[in-house]
């Protein structure tokens, strides 16, 4: 129990951060269903009296009634029920929003401040369920669990006040009953269908995980011919997601039939006991009505409890993954690099990293400096740890062990925006928006001039085929760049980095992917355009030392071991 308030703690505090608009959307919520109940007793003792003094006219006996009164409160109910819920309604549908974009708020800077392995260790689906499903579902904690249960036991205990005034005794058993009631569609059925509503919120994030799979990976499947293998794994799946949806769904259903039954059999105490009262005389015939109209009603008040409840689980597992967002988020002041370094020296201290859930170290105590504006290329087989390193010098991520600096700094410490100004990294994969060319390029520097824009496509040797373009600049690249080849994608990215003024910049493969005359282009102009930067080429190998040129030192990695007795001078 102690467990499940501190999991659910954080998120409570924030909804009711806003409890000023929980306390007036709870009062609207109350007055409604009061304004309806009131309408249908008064409505009844109307019926009834109207009925009563007819009778006794025709009998012959002298008989008067206002309806003045009554009418004038049926109106007056009936006007305030309708305006109630509509602004009842306007009234908690701002409120949710605002929940909604506070929640956003709050798990879109935890996923901000993940770092690269962190993110990496779930896939793109699995971030976007934590931004939609499991904030709506936490939004329910306000809309479904907090409001409707604390208006409903109002409603009750205003209910058995009111009958009360005229019949004490069936006022005690109403509110007594319904009270308990209410604990069991609460407490008892949050309890009830806790495993199984807990349970949906894996299933749900497991079933999209493996539709998307046999979505996405359909032509692997297709060309193995197992598609239909991977098919029975989702149906699987599926069949079993569908059979604790169904245990819920009968717990809800159960849920609503004990609730009939028993508003049912207290219906029946209050006329039994009413009409005891009534023959002795000691209440009339359509206060009696009244009483018992009130009691079918308050049906309605706890009709949304049972299936509301029966998903606590679900609040709760969303409540719980977003919470283990918060973990190891480091808690430190980020510093700035200096505006206009000259550049920036890198130095590893005994770093050694090691990635969470991993057994072996992907780095192990490397220990090595790369003076200001110096060029290093560090070779090593796939597997080796380059990328890990890049990660590292990026500050992406932080060492498991020792230290590592630029200019004294740990790049872990530096804030992301100094750190886009001074480093650039061009990754092995290349991430392309779905827009054009123009657009991809000023992702780096939206305030470059075309001339600008010409001459870094024409530093990667791409301006002749963009020229031959009809739209040139305006050519669309397609989603991840899909409508260029695999090497004209990754020029755009080069000629994108290009564009930017860093200080330390780390190339990954940049020759991958193009031919021999292309390779001597980029790395002209990279030779030019690296003079002055901290540099690290990242390679499997060296495959033409001339694409190379003054290389102050030649590292390679081993198994994560950084051997750095090869120094080139070229
Ligand atoms: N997110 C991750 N979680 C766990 N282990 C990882 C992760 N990323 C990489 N590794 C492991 O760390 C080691 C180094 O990987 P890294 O990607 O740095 O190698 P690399 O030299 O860049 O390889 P490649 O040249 O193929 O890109 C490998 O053993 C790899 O399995």
């Amino acid at each position: 129990m102690k467990q499940f308030y501190r999991d659910l703690a954080p998120w409570l505090k924030l909804l009711l951060r806003r409890r000023q608009q929980f306390l007036v959307g709870t009062l609207l919520v109350w007055v409604t269903l009061l304004a309806g109940l009131s309408l249908l007793g008064l409505s009844g003792w109307f019926i009834v009296a109207c009925a009563l003094a007819g009778v006794a006219l025709a009998a012959g006996l002298p008989s008067s009634l206002d309806v003045y009164v009554p009418g004038g409160g049926i109106r007056f109910f009936a006007l305030l029920r309708t305006v109630a819920r509509y602004v009842e309604r306007l009234y908690n549908h701002n409120t949710v929003l605002t929940l909604l974009a506070d929640l956003r708020h709050r798990v879109f800077g935890d996923l901000t401040r993940l770092d690269d392995a962190s993110l990496k260790r779930r896939r793109a689906s699995e971030w976007l369920s934590r931004l939609t499903s499991d904030i709506d579902n936490l939004d329910n904690l306000y809309l479904r669990l907090l409001i409707p249960p604390v208006a409903a036991l109002l409603t009750i205990l205003g209910v058995s006040a009111f009958i009360a005034i005229w019949l004490p005794v069936v006022g005690a058993v109403v509110a007594v009953v319904l009270t308990l009631l209410w604990a069991v569609v609460t407490f008892g059925y949050g309890w009830l269908g806790f495993a199984n509503s807990y349970q949906q919120v894996s299933d749900q994030e497991e079933l999209r995980r493996l539709v998307l799979d046999q979505v996405q990976a359909s032509a692997e499947l297709l060309s193995y011919q197992t598609q239909g293998w991977h098919r029975q794994k989702v149906e699987q799946h599926e069949a079993l997601a569908f059979n604790n949806q169904r245990r819920l769904a009968v717990k809800a259903a159960m849920g609503n039939a004990f609730l009939s039954g028993v508003t049912g059999c207290l219906l029946i105490a209050t006329l039994w006991i009413g009409s005891m009262a009534l023959s002795a005389e000691q209440v009339v015939g359509p206060i009696l009505v009244m009483a018992v109209i009130a009691v079918l009603g308050i049906n309605e008040v706890l009709v949304l409890l049972p299936a509301a409840f029966l998903k606590l689980g679900l609040s709760y597992g969303a409540a719980q993954r977003l919470n283990a967002l918060k973990v190891n988020q480091p808690v430190f002041d980020v510093v700035e690099l200096p505006e206009n370094t000259e550049g920036l020296s890198l130095q590893f201290d005994q770093v050694s990293y090691t990635y969470p859930e991993s057994v072996a170290p992907a780095l192990i105590n490397l220990q090595a400096t790369l003076p200001s504006q110096a060029r290093a290329v560090i070779t090593g087989v796939s597997g080796s740890g380059k990328s890990t390193l890049a990660g590292l010098v990026m500050g992406r991520i932080a060492p498991t062990q020792g230290a590592i600096r630029v200019a004294g700094i740990s790049p872990w410490h530096i804030s992301p925006e100094s750190r886009a100004d001074h480093f650039a990294l061009l990754t092995q994969q290349t991430d392309l928006f779905d827009g054009t060319l123009e657009e991809n390029l000023r992702i780096a520097k939206p305030s470059a001039t075309e001339e600008e824009l010409w001459q870094a496509l024409s530093s990667v040797a791409l301006s002749h085929w963009v020229q031959q373009q009809p739209k040139q600049l305006s050519t669309h690249v397609g989603e991840k760049g899909q409508q260029l080849s695999g090497g004209q994608a990754r020029r755009v990215a080069l000629a994108r980095l290009m564009l930017r003024d860093p200080k330390v910049v780390l190339l990954d493969e940049p020759f991958a992917g193009v031919d021999a005359e292309t390779a001597r282009h980029l790395a002209m102009s990279l030779d030019q355009w690296l003079s002055g930067r901290t540099a690290i080429f990242l390679l499997h190998q060296i495959d033409d030392v001339s694409l190379l040129p003054n290389v102050d030192c030649q590292w390679h990695l081993d198994g994560g071991r950084l051997i750095t007795d090869t120094t080139a001078d070229s």
